[in-house]
């Protein structure tokens, strides 16, 4: 008992300031603790991070990637899926345009105790930044994480190009078998042989992203209509739509993003908006980009009908609509449905009350601040796992997703929003936050995401370039001191 609670106030202590923390006191800390071997599916920025947390918890992380880098959604593919599944995801992990830039400025973005700032390490060989842009392009985004995994030596945990191809429950064990295969050996039609080997971990947090599975708009006639259609996942350059009538479904930040890029080459854009009622032009700025409701149909003769009436002769429609959560290597026997874009039941989106803690699911949530989100969800299940947090009883943790679900019934929020935090982000985030006696995100951070928000909303061509809270900047600063 004496044990743990001296475990449980070192932790504190450590966590409470961060990385400020010697190797000494670390080491001390990590000794106590019962560790765990725990399989990571996924190193993206969710993977990494949960790697670090666990390994820092004194776990023993290991990292199945099936890509050939670390990096996930930021490792920019400028081969895009291909010509036959441009609505599929076709093998390819990222979903990134080549003109895209991070839609939060980076000082809210980045992790919580390694900030994402363009002069880190300078004239130093930790230095990554060569876009100091506040609003960089995603090349700035990869090399953060690559140097976030150098700095916290990650890159042994990763095993590059294995693919997790199912989990299972180990009979001889309380544990899982995972089972994994190079990537390479798994594409259909190789000539090799598919080599498929096994390992039996203690706990699996499963890492694999929100945008692997693209979503696409369900249009009536659509299977007669003779154009082109394409997901956004495989958006890449404006050039294949030079001179075309193009449909953008969807205006979420890549919507918005997607129809400015192609506008400048494409004859005319027009774009379908679930929010409004009636067709429009966007801006004088923007002569040939219309927004319309959503599409009422598409018919044989080319033509896209909107709701409320309006038609456009279009040569391609656009899905930016979205992404499908898939677990493919998830079995039945899990019980974890994904139902209407629901993945459940989850408590607190993040662990399946009946597999608890050795199960887990880091980087669900949406529309939030995902880098500082994914860390400390990272944290409450490296915590779990060591028994130094304790979750509520199966029973409890049931009845919470249950109300959780009534909730939002109540409210007439659709199944498909469930992870969706909005306007709950900071009640989540500082709960979670709370779980791992963590001070939680800081006001400067909050305050900073609220203008970004607002900015994005009113100005969306500029909202990059142009912002009116340089006030925050010195308070973030002022913390970022602490890391460095
Ligand atoms: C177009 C776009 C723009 C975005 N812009 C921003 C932004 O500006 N700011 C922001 O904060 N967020 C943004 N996001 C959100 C983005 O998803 C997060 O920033 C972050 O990349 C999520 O990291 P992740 O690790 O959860 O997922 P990912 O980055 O998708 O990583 C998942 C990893 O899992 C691997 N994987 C999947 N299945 C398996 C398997 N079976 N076996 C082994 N490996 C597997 C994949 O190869 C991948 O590397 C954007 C997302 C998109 C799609």
């Amino acid at each position: 008992m004496k044990k743990s609670m001296s475990n449980y106030s070192t932790w504190r202590k450590l966590n409470a300031r961060n990385v400020g923390t010697t190797e000494e006191e670390r080491k001390t800390f990590q000794r106590d603790m019962p560790p765990r071997r725990v399989a990571v599916i996924g190193a993206g920025a969710a993977g990494l991070m949960a790697a670090r947390e666990l390994q820092r918890e004194g776990h023993t992380p290991v990292v199945f990637e099936r890509g050939a880098a670390v990096g996930g959604n930021w490792r920019y593919d400028d081969a895009p899926a291909s010509a036959e599944d441009p609505l599929g995801a076709a093998g390819v992990d990222s979903s990134l345009y080549a003109s895209l830039r991070t839609n939060l400025p980076r000082e809210c973005m980045g992790f919580l105790d390694f900030p994402f700032v363009a002069d880190a390490g300078a004239g130093t060989v930790s230095s990554y930044s060569d876009d100091p842009r506040r609003y960089p392009g995603h090349g700035e985004v990869l090399r953060y994480l690559e140097a976030f995994a150098r700095r916290f030596d990650l890159h042994g945990l990763v095993r590059l190009e294995t693919e997790v191809v199912s989990v299972r429950r180990d009979d001889a064990s309380t544990g899982w078998k995972v089972s994994y295969c190079s990537r390479k050996l798994a594409v259909a039609g190789s000539a090799e042989p598919e080599v498929v080997k096994e390992e039996v971990f203690d706990a699996v947090a499963v890492c694999t992203g929100t945008s692997t599975e693209p979503r696409v708009a369900d249009i009536a006639g659509i299977d007669s209509w003779p154009g082109k259609q394409m997901h956004s996942h495989s958006y890449r350059v404006p050039g294949p739509f030079e001179g075309q009538v193009v449909v953008v479904v969807g205006y979420a930040p890549s919507g918005v993003d997607i129809s400015r890029d192609i506008v400048s080459v494409a004859k005319e854009v027009h774009v379908a908006r679930r929010s409004l009622a009636t067709s429009g032009t966007e801006s004088t700025a923007l002569p040939n980009l219309w927004l319309h409701p959503m599409i009422e149909r598409a018919e044989e003769n080319g033509s896209v009908v909107f709701q409320d009436g309006s038609r456009v002769k279009a040569d391609a429609i656009l899905h930016c609509t979205g992404y499908k959560y898939h677990f493919p290597f998830l079995g039945e026997e899990f019980g974890i449905s994904v139902d209407d874009n629901r993945v459940g039941p989850l408590y607190k989106h993040v662990f399946p009350p009946r597999l608890a803690p050795s199960i887990s699911f880091i980087g669900l949530s949406l529309k939030s601040l995902v880098f500082p989100l994914l860390q400390l969800q990272s944290n409450w299940v490296a915590g779990v796992l060591s028994g130094r947090i304790v979750l509520p009883s199966q029973e409890g943790m049931t009845e919470d997703v249950s109300s959780f679900y009534s909730k939002l019934q109540a409210k007439g929020c659709p199944k498909r929003h469930t992870h969706d935090l909005g306007e709950c982000t900071y009640e989540y985030e500082d709960w979670v936050a709370k779980q791992c006696g963590h001070e939680g995100i800081e006001g400067w951070r909050k305050e900073m995401f609220v203008a970004a928000l607002k900015n994005f909303v009113h100005h969306p061509e500029s909202y990059r370039d142009e912002w009116e809270d340089d006030h925050l900047l010195s308070r973030a600063h002022l913390d970022f001191a602490k890391y460095f």
